[in-house]
């Protein structure tokens, strides 16, 4: 379980603090207006944005004092960071090594990771050869290569057209499902969020003012949620 109790941070803009709990085989989709501190949130538990207090932890092992790369996470951001001088076996294989030194058997994870994602045919292709999703898929392989319970993903496919969109929401439910990963999805997209996810947490002026199941999206509690949705007072009453 992963577990985030009042975990805060102080900046002159904004003041964030976050409780949320997520279980091993979930996809909490976090969402929210622009500005609310979704990626501050993701940023916190990467190690990358500063912490001022609260609890962070995983099946009760604090997280705070790992370094970044020696966090039980993974994250992936909209832009990929796939390099582009480099084969995709390549690209995945730098999320098990920086020198791409690989023994037999991580080589042997790298093209299953490939085939799974849907990418097996394509491992000596550039990214610029790819599409769009695809390259995608590369950034979504090289993470679940590491093996890490924890997978943060920033608004990934919000490049893509809805139908691809939906498409990697299917195998990311399928890999959360097989693998177990405890998965918090940032979205612009929450009617599609909620067709995948098992929870949804809506961010405003850096708290998680209200979350629940898909239900939430249809029954909103707050007025600001009901603002972001889209839904004045008045439709509501008709
Ligand atoms: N390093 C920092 N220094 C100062 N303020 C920061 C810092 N990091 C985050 N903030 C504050 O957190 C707020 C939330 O930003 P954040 O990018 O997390 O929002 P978001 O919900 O991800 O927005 P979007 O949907 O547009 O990406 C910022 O407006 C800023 O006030």
């Amino acid at each position: 379980m992963l577990t985030l109790n009042n975990l805060s941070a102080r900046y002159p803009e904004q003041r964030q603090c976050f409780s949320l709990t997520a279980a091993p085989g979930t996809i909490t989709a976090l969402i929210g207006p622009s500005g609310a501190g979704k990626s501050t949130l993701l940023a916190m538990l990467g190690g990358f944005a500063r912490v001022d207090g609260g609890e962070l932890s995983l099946n009760g092992q604090d997280l705070h004092d790992l370094a970044p790369a020696d966090r039980p996470m993974t994250t992936l951001f909209q832009d990929n960071n796939l390099f582009w001088h480099m084969s995709v076996y390549q690209n995945i294989a730098i999320g098990l090594h920086a020198g791409l030194k690989l023994t037999p058997s991580q080589q042997q994870q790298v093209h299953e990771v490939a085939e799974q994602i849907g990418i097996g045919d394509l491992l000596k292709r550039k990214p610029a050869q790819l599409s769009g999703g695809q390259q995608q898929r590369v950034g979504l392989a090289r993470c679940l290569v590491r093996r890490r319970p924890v997978l943060l993903l920033d608004e990934p496919f919000s490049a893509l057209d809805p139908a691809l969109r939906f498409e990697l929401l299917q195998l990311l439910r399928a890999q959360t499902d097989q693998l177990g990963l405890i998965v918090l999805l940032v979205t612009h997209h929450p009617e599609e969020a909620a067709r995948v996810a098992d929870h949804i947490a809506y961010v405003h002026d850096g708290r998680i003012i209200e979350q629940g199941d898909g239900a939430l999206l249809l029954a909103p509690r707050t007025s600001e949620l009901k603002a972001y949705l889209g839904r004045s007072a008045e439709r509501e009453e008709e």
